[in-house]
């Protein structure tokens, strides 16, 4: 059948006055040029997402796409952005989600946000430490601080990049060096292993996960991740049994992914489903909502350390208030001598790395 050149026309016209997706506006960056109604960002949060197109930052963008809270949604990595962009912005939900390719765009995906959300750089396979990733992330933290540093310092930064414990100090020293350093504004994201915890302590106890609430504190690698299992809400006796078996998996939950995935990466999709929630908690924060409280890696005076992971107040600010530990047991008091002997050395790695 020939086609017929009257709906020809009609279609061109009628495409002519389509409204685009909502790309970036941006040449050479593979990125479609059009024009575009929908601004974004009128009410409601900018988010940028660096590390978009990855294996959490895909899954996270969906996730943050459909959160009532953000009204302009930033999609920037050093790879495969338009195709991400042009998928979720389908998403009949209401941010306005546009996509930046490469470093010269680092700086346009950064300006006006309020939440930037890391989750770039490579990670983990079989028989590596997440301390093995430092060589090459710790540069991507730097470059990615800097331009926050530039372009939105008043954002809050969720650091997902491991090592946390070292890319965390990382990030602080590139803000301090740029002048703009507001310890509130900082976190590094271990809600994984608050995730984790819950999980895994709900299985033993025949709960449902969302009744169960474990607070992790410490750090994000090993035994740095800390359990405070004498403090699980709900309350409830654990034996010594149950207590070591719950301390280890959830230390090496992430090990346990990356064996499974037997190369192909690390956790992505319980990640971005913990990052989500996260800067959920965040967001409410800058609402003005009262009373979230949730474990994250943050400059900290808890303990002699100056980054600790413990139960943080969220507010308008970020990080409004630190709670101290609580009482601990025997068991976890040794935990954190351990925990605190090896995040001395990962934070003293990552403040080096930044000062150099
Ligand atoms: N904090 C946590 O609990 C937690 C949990 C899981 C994974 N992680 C870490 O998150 C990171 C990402 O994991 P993944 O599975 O998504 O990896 P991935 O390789 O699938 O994705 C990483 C993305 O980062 C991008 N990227 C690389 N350099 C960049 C740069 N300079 N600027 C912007 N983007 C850049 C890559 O192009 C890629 O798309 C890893 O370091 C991993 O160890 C942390
Ligand atoms: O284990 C990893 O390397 C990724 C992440 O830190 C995790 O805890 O799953």
């Amino acid at each position: 059948m020939q086609p017929n050149s009257d709906a020809i026309q009609r279609l061109a016209r009628i495409s002519a006055h389509l409204d685009p997706p909502n790309l970036q506006m941006e040449s050479g960056s593979g990125l479609e040029q059009v024009k575009c109604r929908a601004r974004g960002g009128s009410s409601g949060f900018k988010v940028a997402i660096l590390g978009a197109a990855g294996g959490i930052g895909q899954p996270l963008a969906l996730l943050m796409k459909m959160n009532p809270l953000v009204s302009l949604l930033h999609l920037y990595d050093v790879v495969n952005t338009p195709g991400v962009t042009a998928d979720i912005s389908h998403m009949d939900t209401g941010a306005v989600v546009r996509g930046f390719l490469g470093q010269k765009q680092l700086e346009d995906a950064l300006t006006g946000m309020d939440l930037v959300i890391i989750p770039a750089g490579v990670p983990r396979k079989p028989g590596m430490t997440r301390d093995d990733l430092f060589n090459i992330n710790a540069g991507i933290v730097k470059t990615l601080s800097e331009g926050i540093a530039k372009c939105c310092p008043k954002a809050i930064v969720n650091l997902i990049s491991n090592p946390v414990n070292s890319t965390v100090p990382i990030a602080a020293e590139i803000l301090k060096k740029a002048g703009c350093y507001d310890p509130r504004r900082l976190l590094g994201v271990t809600m994984l292993d608050v995730v984790r915890a819950n999980t895994f302590m709900a299985e033993v106890l025949g709960l449902d996960p969302r009744e169960v609430d474990v607070p992790v504190v410490g750090g994000h690698a090993g035994v740095t991740i800390l359990p405070l299992l004498s403090q699980v809400k709900p309350p409830c006796s654990l034996t010594t049994e149950e207590v070591n078996y719950l301390t280890s998996r959830i230390q090496n939950g992430g090990t346990e992914v990356v064996e499974a995935k037997a190369g192909a990466g690390s956790a992505t999709l319980s990640m971005a489903y913990a990052a989500v929630k996260f800067a959920d908690l965040c967001l409410r924060g800058l609402r003005g909502d009262a009373s979230i409280v949730q474990c994250a890696f943050v400059p900290s005076q808890v303990t002699e350390l100056p980054f600790f992971a413990s139960k943080v107040r969220l507010g308008r600010n970020g990080v409004e208030e630190i709670y101290p530990l609580g009482p601990l047991n025997e068991y976890e008091r040794v935990g954190l001598e351990k925990a605190k002997k090896e995040l001395a050395s990962s934070i003293e790695k990552g403040v080096t790395f930044a000062r150099k």
